[in-house]
């Protein structure tokens, strides 16, 4: 996937862009501004306030030659940062300020190419200077003008365009209107009559985009991969959950109802729409801007004993995929304009990446069937960690939040939460998960019978179920679910694995389930019977049983779609459309 985000000085389009890179555990940082020697005190600190913000994650690369580090390495999760400063870089080496004949245009060709071949995550910043007046400089002039070729040419071979105003994302831009036709990409020239009559700008100034300027402060987005410090009482200290704004929802009835269709036409997207309006508190609602899915990964004890159709070494193999972003999450995310991002909770290996392993509580789990998955300890830090996620998202500007899961075996541990909280029997909660044969079923079967003898002691104790049959995986989901109601932000739950976890997240939170919506139906038996004691109405019935978070992230764009429908819509009155009263 390839993003170019677009802004002005201090929109926050670096933070942007550095937040679509949340996922990958490494990113390879192609610095286009040199940084200055010399007296430049205010510029040095920024740039290493930048440094610092991106964390260790991060390698950093200082080239002008961009498109031959694309194709150095055209699979590494990139960030470009920035086009402006490539533009000076490359006007500078060439002497070329003054020179009309030197148009840079086999270098914009020749990394428009570059990119359209990039097969990896990539996200490229460039500044939008051609929302100012044309400067009354030549230098100026031809500094916008050619910026302007780029950023067309770059958007060209992207799949999405964002544009960043006050730290607001425009995004995405429609493709139809970013697929410029070639003739367009190449210098324009539709400088016209807006030439400023105020001072001349530097052509340096122009060309150093980032430069600070005035007191405006680029919005503060925190590092969501640095690791917090723990609190345990975390876990058994929880706030009173206040309900989503019933007057607010009552004003976003009323508003579906001026808007230029038959009442109640767009059946349940209506709904969904009131319901995010009544989160967030306002209506009309603001859009879904940055949505954002956290994989908890973890391994299973039981998984040794052949209750699933693959083997536990899967779990760790597929935490590097998500993280390289190759599961049908980061596709699913990718296409809906989320970031992901997975987290090493419990998986039996030591070969994830420290960030995301930075919260991990063990490796695998004990014994379910003996009611020993984890220590009362380990389960207060998972349910910790999963809060102090939230957090961090919430506090970087999340407006929507998903949990995924990847650990083999996970389904059994599920259906026994499911199957304690909801009273029923382990035939009736046990599933195929990834599709375990008759004779692993049968284990799989006495497992879960086998852990609901020690969940059902500790039904209306939350903290001591998860030590007894769950794991660090499913209990750091329970937090950070919780923790989302808790900070008043709505949150799409995915399939079977998720809802068990979240059924603990509202014994934990008692309410929290109001701040939710179910994405999907798992074809996993025990998914019925955790969305009927919620309450909650799945949007999408697919027969989906994969687990990631992926059913959300599906039902995701239906989620925005119903919170555009309030934004959007004309109203009867304004369209001069007869409401039929
Ligand atoms: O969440 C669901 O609805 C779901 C249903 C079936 C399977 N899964 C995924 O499959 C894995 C667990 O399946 P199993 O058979 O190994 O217990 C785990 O990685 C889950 O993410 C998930
Ligand atoms: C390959 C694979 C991918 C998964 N994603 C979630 N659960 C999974 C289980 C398997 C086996």
């Amino acid at each position: 996937m390839r993003t170019l985000v677009l802004g002005g000085t201090r929109s926050g389009k670096s933070a942007r862009a550095e937040s679509l890179l949340a996922g990958p555990s490494h990113v390879r940082y192609l610095a286009t501004g040199a940084v200055p020697t010399g007296d430049d005190q205010a510029w040095s600190e920024r740039v290493q306030a930048h440094r610092d913000r991106r964390g260790a994650r991060y390698t950093t690369v200082e080239s002008l030659d961009l498109a031959g580090l694309l194709r150095a390495d055209p699979d590494a999760a990139t960030l470009v940062d920035d086009l402006g400063n490539w533009v000076t870089g490359l006007l500078d080496a060439a002497d070329a300020w003054d020179d009309e004949a030197v148009d840079l245009a086999a270098e914009i060709t020749e990394l428009r190419d570059a990119v359209a071949e990039f097969r990896g995550q990539l996200v490229i910043v460039s500044p939008e200077v051609g929302l100012s007046v044309v400067p009354a400089t030549a230098t100026g002039r031809r500094f916008q003008d050619l910026l302007g070729a780029v950023n067309a040419a770059v958007a060209g071979a992207c799949e999405n365009v964002e544009l960043v105003v006050a730290g607001r994302i425009l995004a995405p831009l429609p493709a139809d209107r970013t697929a410029l036709p070639a003739d367009r990409t190449a210098l324009p020239d539709d400088r016209a009559e807006t030439r400023s009559p105020a001072r001349n700008p530097e052509p340096e100034e122009l060309g150093r985009s980032e430069r600070p300027q005035g007191s405006v402060k680029a919005p503060k987005i925190p590092e969501t991969a640095a690791r917090r410090e723990l609190d345990p009482t975390d876990a058994e200290v929880f706030e009173v959950v206040d309900l989503p704004d019933e007057d607010v929802a009552e004003s976003a009835r009323r508003r579906l109802l001026t808007l230029t269709k038959p009442p109640n036409s767009l059946g349940r997207l209506e709904d969904i729409g009131v319901w995010i309006s009544s989160c967030q508190g306002v209506c009309p609602p603001k859009a879904i801007r940055s949505p954002q899915i956290v994989v908890f990964a973890g391994d299973h004890g039981v998984a040794r004993e052949g209750v699933s159709a693959f083997p536990p070494e899967v779990t760790a193999q597929m935490v590097t995929n998500i993280a390289e972003g190759g599961a049908a999450i980061n596709v699913l995310a990718r296409r809906a304009g989320a970031a992901v991002q997975v987290l090493d909770m419990s998986v039996d290996s030591d070969d994830a990446d420290p960030v995301v392993a930075r919260y991990k509580v063990r490796r695998s789990t004990g014994d379910l069937r003996r009611g020993e998955a984890m220590t009362l300890a380990e389960a207060r830090r998972a349910v910790a960690a999963g809060r102090a996620v939230a957090d961090d998202l919430v506090d970087a500007g999340a407006d929507l939040l998903i949990a995924g899961d990847m650990g083999i075996g996970n389904t059994t541990p599920a259906a026994v939460l499911t199957g304690t909280i909801t009273g029923k029997e382990p035939v009736v909660v046990v599933g195929r998960g990834t599709g375990v044969d008759d004779a692993g079923w049968i284990r799989k079967t006495a497992a879960i019978r086998d852990g609901l003898r020690f969940g059902r002691r500790h039904r209306h104790d939350p903290l001591s179920l998860l030590a007894a049959v769950a794991g660090p995986d499913l209990a750091a989901m329970a937090g950070f679910l919780a923790q989302a109601a808790l900070r008043k932000t709505p949150v799409i739950l995915d399939g079977m694995v998720v809802t068990s976890a979240a059924l603990v997240a509202n014994s934990l939170a008692p309410g929290a389930s109001a701040w939710w919506c179910a994405g999907h139906r798992s074809t996993e038996p025990a998914h019925g019977f955790a969305l009927a004691e919620l309450g909650l109405e799945p949007i999408l019935d697919l027969s989906m049983r994969l687990g990631e978070g992926s059913g959300a992230a599906t039902a995701l764009p239906v989620v925005a779609d119903a919170v555009d429908i309030l934004i959007d819509m004309a109203t009867f009155g304004d369209a001069g459309v007869d409401d039929g009263s």
